[in-house]
């Protein structure tokens, strides 16, 4: 088994699937907070299910371009390691919420062609961490969780200075390519561990698991 590699579930919506995540050894559990996502969650909801996951797992809270308002209750209401932004939050914005909130935060990357690439020295001067994932395509109604991969050459060989999680369209059966291609030491998978959108298959996590720490 491959120590260093992490795993993200992410949109996880059933207590079921967050101990399933946990007992396959899932590094962070993610709870998306995005009206239109079939895996949104409720304030209630989202401490139901953060609140007995072991130390030791990150507990990450996803939104996008979300304001104070929404951010004070989010994480008044549900105990939070991570805030992860997913929208078009600027540079200056991350610098705000890290300071607000005290937590770290991953940005996420949309990636689809090279010229991409450029945000990612952007926000390595702000962010924790960053998530590289699929962009959107065209018409999507959610920035992510589409099960969309892009050209994992695009970041084949390049030198890091920050952790950072690789995800989009990642399935049991390509997450070892993934890796071996990247040489991402985090992944993150939302659909591909799903039997439909927003229903998680705890077989699936381990499956996921498994081929991405023994690849
Ligand atoms: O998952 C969602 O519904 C979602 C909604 C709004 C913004 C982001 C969203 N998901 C982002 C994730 O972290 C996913 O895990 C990541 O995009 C990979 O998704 P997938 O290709 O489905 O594994």
């Amino acid at each position: 088994m491959a120590k260093d590699i992490r795993v993200k579930i992410c949109g996880l919506t059933a207590a079921r699937d967050v101990s399933a995540a946990v007992a396959a050894g899932a590094s962070y559990v993610g709870f998306v907070f995005f009206e239109k996502s079939p895996r949104n969650l409720g304030l209630e909801q989202a401490a139901a299910l953060a609140l007995p996951v072991p130390p030791g797992v990150a507990k990450v809270a996803l939104t996008v371009d979300a304001d104070d308002a929404a951010l004070d209750a989010l994480t008044a209401a549900v105990p939070l390691d991570f805030l992860q932004l997913h929208g078009h939050e600027t540079p200056e914005r991350v610098r705000e919420i890290k300071a607000r909130y005290g937590l770290p935060v991953i940005k996420a990357i949309g990636v689809a062609e090279a010229d991409d690439l450029a945000q990612i020295a952007i926000y390595a001067r702000v962010a924790d961490q960053l998530l590289i994932d699929a962009k959107p395509p065209k018409g999507a109604t959610r920035p992510g969780g589409n099960a969309l991969a892009f050209d994992w050459t695009l970041i084949a060989g390049r030198r890091w200075t920050l952790p950072w999680l690789l995800a989009g369209g990642l399935v049991p059966e390509n997450v070892a390519e993934a890796i071996k291609l990247t040489g991402a030491r985090q992944l993150d998978v939302s659909s591909g561990v799903e039997s439909a959108p927003g229903v998680k298959d705890p077989a699936l996590i381990r499956a996921f698991i498994e081929a991405a720490t023994c690849s």
